[in-house]
């Protein structure tokens, strides 16, 4: 029976099952994805997340979902494969800005460093893209802002934003009472989105702090999404809600993270934890 070493993190209870592949072999990761993940008769987790060498930056990461789908970007992801980095000695220890290779490109991160631990990193996300084709949404327009979308049987107004990603983010007076278990699976399922979607349900409190609740593509609630929160501050912004340039607080239901978008990137600031570590026969 082989073992399989594993670090068990969360980024404000988004979690995932930790895997180095610096020193332990290749697998079936989509199958193990899935194993791994239940809460009852695996580890537990939103999905599982590689760390694997690169030529190109100090590591580059994997994420696959709950249902063995594989992801292009994870924003909770990518500051906890920062902190497994540096934590593990994989970089200097005064080495404090890194680069993770991803399916959507090498993102930067900027770690905060406490007892020779990460706390949290500050990420450089890259610019939103708004071109349906490249999100990709089925839509006419050249970009997918406040539009209509019956969903079943209910018109929402919707805004798609990919941060490597696709995401289609809707803004509601009330995000507690929505039942996500629901209507997720008809967002995530809607014909306009080819690779399917993750749907982040929004309430404005004020023009620089939202509330937020995510269906994710593959994984269902999560209690937080990095990239979804990105994309929700790109739509607030977009849709007049928020203002660029300014730092706004996404409240998740694990925890608040702060973006920033510019005309040229977005910035998504928040924490990293490691829970445990294990070794898992499989
Ligand atoms: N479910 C997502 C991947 C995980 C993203 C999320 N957990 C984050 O923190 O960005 C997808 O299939 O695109």
């Amino acid at each position: 029976m082989k073992k399989l070493r594993f670090t068990k993190m969360h980024g404000i209870s988004n979690d995932y099952v930790y895997i180095s592949t610096f020193d332990q072999p290749e697998e079936d990761w989509e199958q193990l994805a899935i194993r791994l993940s239940d809460r009852r008769t695996g580890i537990g987790g939103d999905g599982i997340i590689l760390v694997c060498p690169s030529d190109v930056a100090d590591a580059k990461m994997r994420i696959f979902n709950a249902d063995g789908s594989e992801g292009k970007m994870c924003g909770n992801g990518i500051r906890c494969v920062g902190k497994f980095v540096y934590d593990k000695g994989l970089v200097p220890a005064e080495k404090t800005t890194i680069t993770i290779d991803t399916l959507s490109g090498i993102k930067t991160l900027e770690l905060t460093v406490k007892d020779g631990k990460v706390q949290s990193a500050r990420v450089d996300m890259e610019a939103a893209i708004l071109r349906p084709a490249d999100i990709p949404v089925r839509y006419d327009g050249d970009r997918m802002i406040d539009a209509p979308l019956e969903v079943d049987g209910r018109i929402w107004n919707v805004t798609a934003v990919s941060m490597g990603n696709p995401h289609c983010v809707t803004f509601v007076d009330d995000v507690d009472s929505l039942d996500l278990e629901k209507i997720g699976p008809h967002f995530e399922n809607h014909p306009i989105f080819p690779e399917r979607v993750n749907t982040e349900f929004v309430k404005v409190i004020d023009d620089h702090t939202l509330q937020m609740r995510v269906w994710e593509r593959g994984s269902g609630e999560t209690w937080a999404c990095g990239t979804g929160a990105c994309a929700t501050a790109v739509a607030a912004c977009l849709n007049g809600y928020c203002k660029k340039g300014d730092d706004i607080t996404v409240h998740l239901r694990g925890g608040d993270l702060v973006i920033r978008y510019t005309d040229d990137t977005v910035i998504m600031t928040g924490p990293a934890s490691t829970v445990f570590e294990g070794t898992v026969e499989i």
